[in-house]
């Protein structure tokens, strides 16, 4: 069995009570703490950048920050996420000029890297630089919004690079972002997910430890292909 990684999405958390949330979601057993970066230009939506990140570390976060950009040129935010503690950062192929030169640069700073791949967005592009990734993350939703609901073509793609991944033979992870909830994340754990971005079905739900639960129960479930 695969082990399976739960990253709530802090997109939906209160940020008001940023700190205690995370802290919240972790006590309630959370892996990683999904990080969604938006700047009103690749998507139309703003949210918040590394000084929130730095908050979070200096706030005693210790667990991997997975930070999802969502941002139009993407190189140059990179250093400073870096700098404020991000674990791994994933990146849109259409807002980097040179892909490989972008991966290159975060990996050598010792973050983990990956590329995201929205719904309508082929994943041939990962062949050419499989080498430099460490995760692969697919939209399962267009990007820009919490509590949007799963676009289901999204199984058959994850099938699809879960293949690509293992045919490599590398260490790759398969993260999968939108609209995932306790009713369906089986299903995208089989068709090859193994790590789980949630926002509102975590944050939204009145026990972050009951929604964590009934997610780990059903991936217990899950005969992955
Ligand atoms: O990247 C994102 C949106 O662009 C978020 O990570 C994602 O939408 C999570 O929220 P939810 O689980 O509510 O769909
Ligand atoms: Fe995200």
């Amino acid at each position: 069995m695969r082990d399976f990684i739960i990253a709530p999405s802090i997109l939906s958390a209160d940020f008001a009570r940023l700190g205690e949330e995370v802290d919240q979601v972790i006590e309630a057993g959370a892996d990683w703490i999904h990080f969604d970066v938006m700047d009103n230009h690749y998507v139309p939506n703003l949210t918040i950048g590394p000084m929130v990140c730095k908050a979070l570390r200096n706030h005693g976060v210790t667990a991997p920050i997975d930070v999802h950009l969502m941002v139009n040129p993407v190189d140059r935010l990179i250093p400073d996420f870096i700098e404020a503690g991000a674990s791994m950062i994933t990146f849109h192929p259409e807002a980097s000029h040179h892909i490989d030169r972008t991966l290159q640069m975060i990996r050598e700073s010792g973050c983990k890297a990956g590329l995201v791949l929205n719904p309508a967005t082929s994943p041939d592009i990962i062949d050419y630089v499989i080498d430099k990734l460490d995760m692969v993350l697919l939209m399962s939703v267009n990007p820009g919004f919490g509590g949007q609901k799963f676009i289901p073509s999204t199984l058959k793609k994850l099938r699809r690079v879960r293949k690509i991944i293992d045919d490599s033979g590398l260490d790759i992870r398969l993260e999968i972002d939108g609209g995932v909830s306790a009713r369906n994340i089986r299903q995208i754990a089989e068709a090859g997910a193994d790590a789980f971005v949630a926002g509102s079905a975590i944050f939204n739900a009145d026990d972050y430890k009951t929604a964590i639960g009934q997610m780990r129960e059903e991936l217990s479930k899950a005969d992955p292909v």
